[in-house]
């Protein structure tokens, strides 16, 4: 394990000093919270569970866990699972001495649990649990505590809860709710005053003040015999001293079955995860506060390790907590040592101050946790109130929440999960699956087609509907996009399928996209899908998916092609067919029915043609590569050219069809730099071939006619230049 790296030790002294001062009275009151049902002799033992618990952490999770500046100690949610298991075993009969093992063995397993987290690898499941569910457990636990503290706080006797308790004005202690009292407005007031001293600890102070100020009034209160309102001397479960009640809870653990670990596993497994999420959330804020990375599998290690190490010497579980965390930063703390430091120093506070544990008040602690209580719960998800996308987002955690205090926590972590996937799934479902929807007379392909070709698709290109599908394709959009569909089943030949943002197809919507096809077929129509992503996210090859499920048959109306352009220009040309003129594309253009040269007198045409070769080409044949020589402009009489820019060896990207009347090769014409994209004939080729050269011997004689030509070719140069520029804001955007 490599040692932290020091670059600022005095800073990390300090920033461990304040974050014991910080965790340290928390940590006492959530064991004495925790030790409570068990006898108010048991407090000063939990007082002691919760000093340990910040000792054995401090010195183990930071040196093994490796996140710097993290600060771990005993924390609410541990008080909470824990003090509601020994509240139900209790209530259930159980015994005194084995509620003790008990609550040593949760720890142990609980860390064991962090410690099974971390080599299977789920710290980032766990980080990135959905947020109602940790925002709802996190209120959930604030509430608990509060509940719990507040009969402490009122002084009533144990067995009133929380709706009793404050029925009962008669039963309240006014003494301890004095200090309880003058703890809260310290502990909310101090901040405004000083910073150097942690809130928790003037506040803890000040309930102490109140207490012997009290006492000068009431001498009963400065005898620790009988006296409920302070922790009280320390006594081990079986009434000698600690260290030997935690050595006999070792023996008692090694002499037990396998009986007691059921009644422990599912708490011990709620305080794993609850530990887990505790730690690894200050983990994320700490990145985002100092730039660094933590590693999630290593830290929930070095988390179990710890609370093993707190449960062996009886102290308290704990996580990786905030307040403690961002004290240490704000101290300057740089590394992990802060957190040993903070081991160390909590240990020594204890050998120093130990015996004075006993005279701490019962309520100042009440009063501490139930500032913590009501700073955990998550008052930002009362902002989800206030819009309708996520009102729902708070009904989750309002079940968290409302799960957490009826029946448990963990059963309220399961609630939440379930809940959250609902969520997730009806997202999903909301979000549109069409991008968008155009038709075939609004957008066309790249092909450059004649004018009496254009006025067709215009007039009929309405035949083929392009519907862009973006989202997951599964049992929850299907029905959407099948109503996005139908009505163009009915009166449309093509329905062209942008699949290129489609993240998943299930079996669902791909037997969806199966009746779509047979009802387009049955009209003699096409389904067609566009650049099917070959991988998505979840790994799944669509277009392989596809075949499997029977979509694709050589038989089917399904057509694929590789990019929407594709698609379009098939479409467009079976269009174009059927309108029979086709037909008039078996006539190769003469020169004088090329835009180009239109209104040029006759003689001047038929010297340019004495320049012109006359060359054709076969369907699929090259006419050149990029990177070839030549300089020469290739005008085409009849059929299409296709110009591809290859972009490795296998993948080329098409610019654009030229078909009758257009002219390629331009570029080298003008610049005689090589090719800069390969020309390939897309039917049977036939076109004019003028080279440079022979142009330029052309043109001194036929000076304005050279210069319609250079025109011509600079205006159609600047609308493809035009076309490239759209096309890229589209990719930008
Ligand atoms: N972006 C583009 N859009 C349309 N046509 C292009 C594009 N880039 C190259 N071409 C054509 O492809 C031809 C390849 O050879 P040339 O460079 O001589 O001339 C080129 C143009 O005619």
């Amino acid at each position: 394990m490599p040692l932290p790296k020091l670059d600022n030790p005095a800073g990390d002294f300090w920033g461990g000093l304040a974050a014991m001062l910080v965790a340290l009275p928390s940590a006492v009151a959530f064991g004495v919270t925790i030790y409570t049902p068990l006898g108010a002799s048991h407090a000063a033992q939990g007082a002691l569970g919760g000093i340990l618990g910040v000792m054995a952490l401090g010195l183990v999770a930071p040196a093994l866990g490796g996140t710097n500046r993290l600060i771990s100690a005993p924390c609410a949610p541990a008080a909470a699972v824990l003090s509601a298991f020994i509240l139900e075993f209790l209530n259930g009969g159980g015994g005194l001495e084995p509620a003790l093992l008990l609550l040593s063995m949760l720890g142990l397993l609980a860390g064991l649990l962090q410690i099974a987290f971390g080599l299977v690898r789920l710290g980032r499941l766990i980080e990135y649990m959905p947020y109602p569910v940790v925002s709802g457990y996190l209120s959930g636990v604030g509430l608990y505590i509060i509940g719990g503290q507040v009969p402490k706080f009122l002084g009533v006797p144990k067995d009133m809860h929380f709706w009793q308790a404050l029925a009962t004005p008669a039963a309240w202690q006014w003494q301890g709710m004095a200090v309880g009292a003058a703890t809260i407005v310290v502990m909310l007031g101090a901040p405004r005053l000083t910073k150097r001293v942690p809130a928790a600890i003037l506040g803890l102070l000040a309930g102490v003040i109140t207490y012997f100020g009290l006492a000068q009034a009431d001498p009963a209160l400065l005898s620790l015999a009988g006296n409920a309102l302070v922790v009280g001397p320390l006594s081990g479960g079986s009434g000698g001293g600690f260290t030997e009640a935690i050595a006999g809870r070792w023996q008692a653990m090694g002499g037990l079955g396998l009986e007691p670990l059921k009644q422990i596993a599912v708490p011990a497994l709620t305080l794993a995860v609850l530990l887990s999420i505790d730690t690894l959330k200050t983990c994320v804020v700490l990145d985002a506060l100092t730039r660094s990375r933590h590693n999630s599998n290593r830290e929930l290690i070095g988390q179990g390790l710890g609370n093993i190490a707190s449960a062996l010497i009886g102290g308290i579980p704990g996580s990786g907590t905030m307040g403690a965390t961002l004290v240490n930063i704000s101290s300057g703390a740089a590394s992990r040592l802060s957190g040993v430091v903070e081991g160390v120093l909590a240990l020594l506070a204890f050998l120093a101050l130990g015996s004075l544990i006993a005279w701490v008040p019962v309520a100042a602690l009440a009063a501490i946790l139930m500032v913590i209580g009501v700073r955990m719960i998550d008052k930002h998800s009362f902002h989800f109130l206030k819009q309708r996308s996520t009102v729902l987002d708070f009904a989750v955690i309002a079940a968290v929440v409302g799960t957490a205090l009826t029946v448990s926590l963990i059963a309220a972590s399961g609630v939440g999960i379930v809940l959250a996937v609902l969520l997730f799934i009806r997202e999903q479902i909301g979000g549109a699956v069409v991008r968008r929807k155009t038709f075939g007379h609004q957008m066309f392909s790249k092909r450059v087609r004649t004018q009496e070709e254009m006025q067709i698709l215009t007039e009929r290109g309405d035949q083929a509907a392009i519907l862009e599908l973006q989202g997951s394709l599964f049992f929850g959009t299907a029905n959407q996009l099948y109503v996005a569909l139908e009505p163009e089943l009915k009166s449309r030949a093509y329905v062209i399928l942008d699949m290129r943002r489609v993240q998943t197809v299930d079996v669902t919507a791909a037997h969806m996209l199966e009746q779509v096809e047979d009802m387009l077929a049955e009209r003699g129509g096409y389904l067609i899908f566009s650049q099917i992503p070959s991988h998505l996210p979840s790994g799944k090859d669509i277009q392989q998916y596809f075949d499997q499920v029977g979509l694709v048959r050589p038989e089917s109306s399904v057509r694929v092609f590789g990019e929407l352009d594709e698609a379009l220009e098939w479409v467009e040309d079976r269009i174009i067919a059927e309108a029979a003129l086709n037909l008039s594309e078996e006539t190769p253009l003469s020169l004088r029915d090329i835009e180009l040269f239109q209104g040029r007198k006759e003689e001047t045409l038929a010297d340019l043609e004495r320049c012109m070769a006359q060359r054709s080409y076969k369907a699929g044949e090259r006419v050149f590569a990029r990177g070839d020589a030549g300089d020469e402009i290739y005008l085409i009489r009849r059929g299409a050219v296709r110009i591809l820019l290859p972009i490795d060896d296998k993948q080329s990207h098409h610019l654009g069809t030229f078909g009758r009347g257009a002219f390629f090769g331009e570029m080298a014409f003008l610049d005689g730099d090589p090719r800069s994209a390969d020309a390939v004939a897309f039917s049977d080729v036939e076109c004019y071939v003028l080279s440079r050269q022979t142009f330029d011997a052309f043109a001194d004689g036929h000076k304005r006619a050279a210069l319609a030509l250079m025109e011509g070719l600079a205006s159609v140069l600047s609308s493809r230049l035009r076309y490239t520029n759209a096309e890229l804001r589209v990719l930008e955007s």
